[in-house]
């Protein structure tokens, strides 16, 4: 049985049944693979967890029991085996029949002759996507995008609240593609020439997308965070919505910025970059170890202008108050916008929404109570729809005049080719 096909079962089954996290299992668990196995375990990781209701669906009309009555581990192998076979047209159908029979042998033993009946049904009729997209079209709406974009009633809701439904169709498109790798060079420590030259030893399959900071885009870039610029400090990894939010900041050199949720980190290096490492910029989070990661980042980029310390940033500090030129929250949110990176966003219930909705406000509050008269004011998510975003503004700016808009948008994967993401600038007059 091969490795790799072993250790995506794993990763898979972690993140449906133990609810693990799949970008860091991947990042974490590959690093005795080589580099074609990491991209093949990888791809299969993150094609299987996007399409969980379309391969499920394909298994029910395939399997001769009821979908209820097949194991998790059956499911897994099944869902594997049938993405390679109707998604990976390079792979031959009877080696990966052959390969989920072993997989079922290690996993779930009880399972094999089912697990071989099925594939070997699907492996003969081979079906083809652009069936399987027109009969769930035909079906209503909400079937055809649940089952064929694969994605839970809560996001569903979320976006049929939201848009259109050919709007709908082309961001679940959109969700489907694989991202692009943006990479920002790292101004404290190469210039623009010097890093364009060095980088391109490694990997010059670039497009240059942001001239003024250096960012650069790619399709792949394999250990992109593991090579030698990488570790000297050349660089960040860094999506550009992201880096947007930073941007709309507008923080200056000699300035104090405050990050009220700045875990893992990307937007207080960014801020501190901008600053050129000048002035001061606080950074809390409510999770230490996430800050520690911030902490390890600012020292590989040289970066010590930041101060890190674990903070709920829902409890008003009074020692705050007017005191910081600019403060950001990126505030905890349904991630709806990442979803392409973090597959298992797709299947969220809405349990936690209602709080989590509150807690965005409340550190809202609390940071433009921490704004001084005159300064600047970013809210942002990785999530889409006005229930986190658009509302919260609007209700903020009618309970706090004070507060004058600047500018909002909402980014799209296929208008903007970021993650999907919001951000929101906002003025305090005195
Ligand atoms: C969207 S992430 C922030 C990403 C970060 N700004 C960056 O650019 O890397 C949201 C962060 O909010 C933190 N968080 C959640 N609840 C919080 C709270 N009550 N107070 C402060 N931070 C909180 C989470 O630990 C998480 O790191």
């Amino acid at each position: 049985m091969s490795v790799s096909r072993q250790k995506s079962y794993k990763i898979i089954y972690d993140v449906k049944y133990n609810g693990k996290y799949s970008n860091i299992l991947l990042l974490n668990e590959l690093n005795d693979f080589s580099s074609k196995d990491r991209a093949f375990i990888t791809y299969i990781t993150y094609g299987v967890l996007s399409k969980i209701n379309r391969l499920d669906y394909i298994i029910k009309k395939y399997s001769n029991i009821a979908f209820s009555k097949i194991s998790k581990q059956a499911r897994v192998i099944l869902e594997i085996a049938i993405f390679e076979i109707v998604y990976m047209n390079s792979t031959v159908d009877y080696a990966t029949v052959n390969e989920a029979v072993k997989l079922a042998q290690k996993n779930d033993n009880r399972a094999k002759s089912f697990v071989n009946a099925v594939l070997r049904k699907i492996a003969a009729d081979v079906p083809n996507d652009e069936y399987i997209y027109k009969e769930l079209k035909s079906k209503d709406f909400k079937s055809f995008i649940t089952t064929y974009y694969s994605i839970g009633d809560f996001v569903f809701e979320r976006l049929q609240n939201n848009y259109s439904s050919e709007f709908i169709i082309k961001l679940m498109d959109s969700m489907d593609n694989t991202p692009n790798i943006y990479i920002r060079r790292n101004n404290l420590k190469i210039d623009n020439e010097n890093f364009l030259k060095e980088i391109s030893y490694i990997n010059s399959d670039f497009e240059i997308v942001g001239k003024e900071h250096t960012i650069l885009k790619y399709k792949t870039f394999d250990r992109v965070a593991k090579n030698d610029l990488f570790e000297k400090g050349y660089y960040s990894v860094q999506d550009l919505g992201s880096t947007k939010a930073v941007l709309a900041l507008d923080p200056c050199a000699g300035g104090e910025v405050l990050d009220l949720c700045a875990a893992p980190g990307g937007k207080s290096i960014f801020a501190a970059q901008l600053m050129n490492n000048k002035g001061k910029v606080i950074s809390h989070d409510i999770s230490r170890a996430k800050l520690n990661l911030l902490d390890k980042e600012a020292k590989r980029l040289g970066i010590d202008i930041i101060n890190t310390s674990e903070n709920d940033a829902t409890v008003y500090n009074e020692d705050y108050e007017n005191k910081f030129d600019r403060v950001i929250c990126d505030v905890p949110c349904s991630g709806i916008g990442v979803m392409r990176r973090k597959p298992e966003i797709r299947y969220k219930d809405n349990s936690d929404i209602n709080d989590l909705i509150k807690a965005q406000y409340k550190i809202l509050e609390n940071a433009a109570r921490y704004t001084k008269n005159g300064c600047i004011l970013v809210y942002s998510t990785c999530t889409l729809g006005r229930e986190e975003n658009q509302d919260i503004i609007s209700r903020f700016l009618s309970e706090n005049p004070k507060f004058e808009l600047i500018m909002e948008n909402e980014f799209y994967p296929f208008i903007d080719d970021s993650d999907g993401f919001y951000i929101c600038n906002m003025r305090k007059h005195s």
